[in-house]
C-alpha cells in the first residue's frame, strides 16, 4: 500500500544536481512571479468593486436598485445576482479558452513569450476596465484580463519550476501562490480605499492599479532568459543551453543535469505530434488524471466562498464599515503566512503531508463553522457575538489549512509532473480545470448558498474528504526529483505501476539500457 511518498521501493533517481539559488535565479523567479501578483489583484479586487454603489449604478442599475429595495431577503440569499457574478466569471471563461492558445505558444515559442503577452494582455485590459464608460469596455476589458492570466498562469508555473534547482523547486514554485496572496490583499487594502473617494470614481483606480504589476511583469518579461529545458527543445542548441544553464546554476558543473534536459528534450522530440491527443495515451494517464483532479480539487476546497462569507461574519461582531478590511486581512494575512511556511518547508517535509495536514485542517473548520452556523443562524437576524468569534478564529484556521496545502501545492505538483512532450498542453488543462471550476463555484456557489444555507460547508468539507483520501492513495511524492526523472514516481507507485507501461514514454526506463538509471552520464550523450 501507499509506503512513504506512495513509493514502493527507493528512488534511486533523487539524485543532486550541481547549483544553487544564484540571484539570477532569485531575480528571474521575482519577476516570473508577478504572474502571481496579477492574478490574485484580479481575485481580490474584483469583489470589492463589485460591492461600490457608484459602480454599480453604472453598469449595473437593476442589481443596484434591487438591493436599495430589498431588505426583507433572508441572510443566506441577500447576494444572490447572475448578472453580477457573471462580470466576475467573465474574466474565467475568457482565461479558459486562452490557456489553450497558450498551450501552443508556450511549446513552439517558449515560455518567455507567453508571460510577455500575458503581461501584455493583461495591462490593456486594466486601462480598459479603467477607463470604462459602458458596460462593453467593462466586459471587453475583463476579457482581456483574462486572456493575460490565461498566458501568464500557464506559463509561469512551468517557468517556475523549470528554472529551480530540484532541491528548491517547491519553494520556488510555491512563489506563485505566495504572489496570488499577496495580490488579492494589496487589491483589498487599495480596495478599502478607494471605496472612500467621494466622487464615486474610486473604482476607476481599483481597476487600473492592476496596470502596476502587470507593466512589471511585461517589461521584465522582455529581459528574463527562457528557461533552459525550453531552450534546448527550442533551439537544439546545446552548448547555448550548456551557457544558460551555467548562469542559472552558478557553476561550470552542469552535466549531468544539461544531458537530463538534452534526453528529455530528444525523447519529446521522436514522440512529438499531438500533444493533447498524446496526454489522452495511457501511458499519461497519472499525469492526465492529475492535471483534472488537482486544480478542480484546490477549487472545490471552497477557498473562494469561504474568503467571500468571513465579512458578513465581521459585520456580525460590528466590525460594520471595516468587516471586510478586517477580514481581508485575516484571511489575506494567515494565507500569505501559510503559504510562506509552506515554501520553507515543502522540500523538506514533501508535498504529501502538507496536503494531508492542510486537508485536516480545513475539514475540521469546515465542519465546525457548518455546525455553529445550522445552530445559531436563522434566516433572519444575526448570530451571537462569541459564536461569531468562534467562527472567524475557525476560518483563520481553515485558510491555514488551505496555504500550507492545496494553495501553493495546487501550482506546484502539476508543474513538476509532466514529462517535456506534454508538459505545455498538460499545464493549460490545468488552467483550464481551475479557471472553469472558479467560474462553475463563483457562478452557483451564491444561489447554493441560499437553499443549501449553512450546509454549504458540509458539502466543501465532503470534497475535502475526498481530495484528502485522494492525496493518501494516489498522489506519489514529487519532493526533490528532478522533473526529468519523473516518470519513476508513477513506475514505482502501488496504483499506477498498473496503469502505465514501464519503458513507455514518460515512465521512466524509456531509452536503451546504456542510459539505465543513470541516464545522466555526459559520455552517453554528445555535449
Ligand atoms: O491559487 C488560486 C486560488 O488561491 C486563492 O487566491 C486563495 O488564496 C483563491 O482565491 C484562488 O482560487
Amino acid at each position: 500500500m501507499a509506503t512513504e511518498g506512495g513509493l514502493t521501493s527507493s528512488s534511486s533517481s533523487r539524485r543532486e544536481y550541481n547549483g544553487k539559488i544564484t540571484p539570477f535565479v532569485a531575480l528571474s523567479c521575482m519577476m516570473a512571479a508577478m504572474g502571481g501578483v496579477i492574478f490574485g489583484y484580479d481575485i481580490g479586487i474584483s469583489g470589492g468593486v463589485t460591492s461600490m454603489e457608484p459602480f454599480l449604478e453604472k453598469f449595473f442599475h437593476q442589481v443596484y436598485t434591487k438591493m436599495k429595495q430589498d431588505t426583507e431577503v433572508s441572510n443566506y440569499c441577500k447576494f444572490d445576482s447572475q448578472l453580477l457574478t457573471s462580470f466576475t466569471s467573465s474574466l474565467y471563461v475568457a482565461g479558459l479558452v486562452a490557456s489553450f492558445f497558450a498551450s501552443w505558444l508556450t511549446k513552439s515559442r517558449g515560455r518567455k513569450p507567453s508571460i510577455l503577452l500575458g503581461g501584455g494582455a493583461f495591462l490593456a485590459g486594466a486601462a480598459l476596465g479603467g477607463a470604462a464608460s459602458n458596460v462593453y469596455m467593462l466586459i471587453f476589458g475583463r476579457v482581456l484580463l483574462g486572456v493575460g492570466v490565461g498566458f501568464a498562469n500557464q506559463a509561469v508555473p512551468l517557468y517556475l519550476s523549470e528554472m529551480a534547482p530540484p532541491r528548491y523547486r517547491g519553494a520556488i514554485n510555491n512563489g506563485f501562490q505566495l504572489s496570488v496572496g499577496i495580490g488579492v490583499l494589496a487589491a483589498n487594502l487599495i480596495n478599502f480605499g478607494t471605496e472612500k473617494i467621494r466622487s464615486g470614481y474610486g473604482w476607476r483606480i481599483s481597476l487600473s492599479m492592476a496596470a502596476v504589476p502587470a507593466a512589471i511583469l511585461t517589461v521584465g518579461a522582455i529581459f528574463l532568459p527562457e528557461t533552459p529545458s525550453s531552450l534546448i527543445q527550442l533551439t537544439n542548441d546545446k552548448d547555448r543551453a550548456r551557457r544558460l544553464l551555467q548562469r542559472v546554476r552558478g557553476t561550470s558543473e552542469v552535466q549531468s543535469e544539461l544531458a537530463d534536459l538534452i534526453e528529455a528534450s530528444e525523447l519529446s522530440k521522436s514522440i512529438d505530434h499531438n500533444p493533447f491527443r498524446k496526454i489522452l495515451e495511457a501511458n499519461y494517464r497519472p499525469q492526465l488524471v492529475m492535471a483534472v483532479a488537482i486544480p478542480f480539487f484546490q477549487q472545490v476546497t471552497g477557498i473562494n466562498v469561504i474568503a467571500f462569507y468571513a465579512p458578513l461574519l465581521f459585520r456580525t461582531i460590528g466590525m460594520g464599515e471595516s468587516a471586510s478590511l478586517m477580514s481581508a486581512i485575516l484571511t489575506g494575512a494567515v494565507g500569505i503566512a501559510t503559504t510562506f511556511l509552506s515554501m520553507v518547508i515543502v522540500d523538506r517535509v514533501g508535498r504529501r503531508p502538507l496536503f494531508l495536514v492542510g486537508g485536516v485542517l480545513m475539514l475540521v473548520s469546515q465542519v465546525l463553522v457548518g455546525a455553529i452556523m445550522a445552530a445559531e443562524l436563522g434566516d433572519h437576524g444575526g448570530i451571537g457575538k462569541r459564536y461569531a468569534v468562534a467562527v472567524i478564529v475557525l476560518i483563520g484556521f481553515y485558510v491555514a489549512g488551505f496555504g500550507v496545502s492545496w494553495g501553493p501545492l495546487g501550482w506546484l505538483v502539476p508543474s513538476e509532473i509532466f514529462p517535456l512532450e506534454i508538459r505545455s498542453a498538460g499545464q493549460s488543462i490545468v488552467v483550464a480545470v481551475s479557471f472553469l471550476f472558479t467560474f462553475v463555484v463563483a457562478q452557483t456557489f451564491l444561489s447554493m448558498l441560499c437553499h443549501l444555507k449553512a450546509g454549504i460547508f458540509f458539502f466543501f468539507g465532503g470534497w475535502v474528504v475526498v481530495m484528502t483520501v485522494f492525496v493518501y492513495l494516489l498522489l506519489p511524492e514529487t519532493k526533490g526529483l528532478p522533473i526529468e526523472k519523473m516518470g519513476d514516481v508513477w513506475r514505482e507507485h502501488w496504483f499506477w505501476n498498473r496503469v502505465v507501461v514501464v519503458g513507455g514514454p514518460g515512465v521512466g526506463e524509456h531509452l536503451p539500457a546504456k542510459f539505465g538509471e543513470g541516464g545522466s552520464q555526459s559520455s552517453v550523450v554528445d555535449l
